[in-house]
């Protein structure tokens, strides 16, 4: 996990209710898997309300008006990255005054691998008794992200990837529309200024957490609860080099590629063709021109408490 310290204390607290925010959209086992979780936290004393997302946006404002009126002692988000990603827009704008556990139920449930969760055991365990830590969100133009921004070919791949195939073949939608874009992308430059200084590149990943697509390290030192990002720069696009980098990610060697360039920054602006999209914990969540930033204020989140 990329988590240094958890906050003085446990995530015990003496008012023991979770306000669940659950996205059902996967089908009944979404909800099956959801109901285990919420019985074995009912189990252990804590008590579970559940709030249905109807449409895209629900967990933003149901996230909101939650953190808001502080009707339960922790927010707990039941869905993938997406969901995690509107609640945790939603709790920022509101003050961010709950601590925000969450159940992994999405497609890649790459926050949920940041966090140290092997398991859906662990995400219980962490939301009934783990630690708290303060996690700092980045910012792309208004909107937050908890793990990554990022504009070019993975972007597209995002704005193009059909919702009703990711739920029906999981990752595999990735993997086919990443084929079929591959084939008919224009692979444009995109400039990016670094805290100040300009670069180039073919694709650009503005990194908070150090996975990707997965449990694949792009950014080894990115760290959620440090104010500061990884910069990864893909120097090289193309066809060829796409092939590269694929092969390169699940073997854990895309670091060390020299076409990679890796930076820490506090401030990136990205440039490029105008309304490109901007994706953000693998949804879209802006457009070219962008400045990425830290969030106003970081978050309190519960995770497992670090092993040894
Ligand atoms: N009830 C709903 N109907 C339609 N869309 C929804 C609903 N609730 C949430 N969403 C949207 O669905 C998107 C995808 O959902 P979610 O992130 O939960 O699963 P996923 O895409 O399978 O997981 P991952 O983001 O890890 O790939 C989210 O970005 C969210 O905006």
């Amino acid at each position: 996990m990329t988590l240094a310290a958890p906050l003085a204390g446990s995530a015990a607290t003496k008012d023991r209710s979770f306000l669940v925010i659950f996205n059902p959209t996967a089908g009944g086992r979404r909800r099956r898997r959801l109901d285990h979780a919420l019985a074995a936290l009912e189990h252990r004393g804590w008590d579970c309300e559940i709030l249905e997302t109807q449409a895209r946006g629900d967990a933003e404002a149901l996230a909101r008006t939650a953190s808001g009126e502080a009707r339960a002692s922790r927010l707990l988000i039941a869905g993938g990255d997406g969901t995690i990603n509107e609640a945790v827009n939603g709790a920022l704008s509101a003050g961010a005054k709950l601590p925000l556990g969450i159940i992994p139920l999405g497609t890649a449930n790459v926050l949920a691998a940041e966090l140290g969760m092997m398991d859906m055991g662990d995400a219980v365990d962490a939301a009934a008794a783990g630690a708290m830590y303060t996690i700092w969100p980045g910012r792309a133009n208004e909107r937050n992200f908890v793990l990554m921004a990022g504009a070019g070919f993975d972007a597209h791949v995002v704005a193009t990837v059909d919702p009703a195939l990711k739920r029906k073949i999981g990752k595999l939608a990735y993997v086919w529309t990443m084929l079929r874009l591959a084939f008919r992308f224009s692979f444009p430059r995109y400039r990016v200024r670094v805290d100040g200084v300009w670069h180039e590149a073919a694709s650009v990943v503005v990194s908070k957490g150090h996975y990707y697509g997965g449990r694949f390290v792009l950014a080894p030192r990115a760290r959620l609860d440090r104010p500061e990002f990884q910069v990864c720069l893909f120097t090289k696009g193309g066809r060829w080099n796409l092939v590269r980098y694929a092969l390169a990610l699940p073997l854990g060697l895309l670091p060390k590629m020299k076409s990679i360039t890796l930076l820490p920054a506090r401030e990136v602006v990205i440039e490029g063709p105008e309304g490109d999209p901007v994706q953000g914990d693998g949804d879209v969540i802006a457009h070219l021109p962008v400045t990425i930033r830290l969030a106003e204020r970081p978050l309190t989140m519960v995770a497992p408490a670090r092993r040894g």
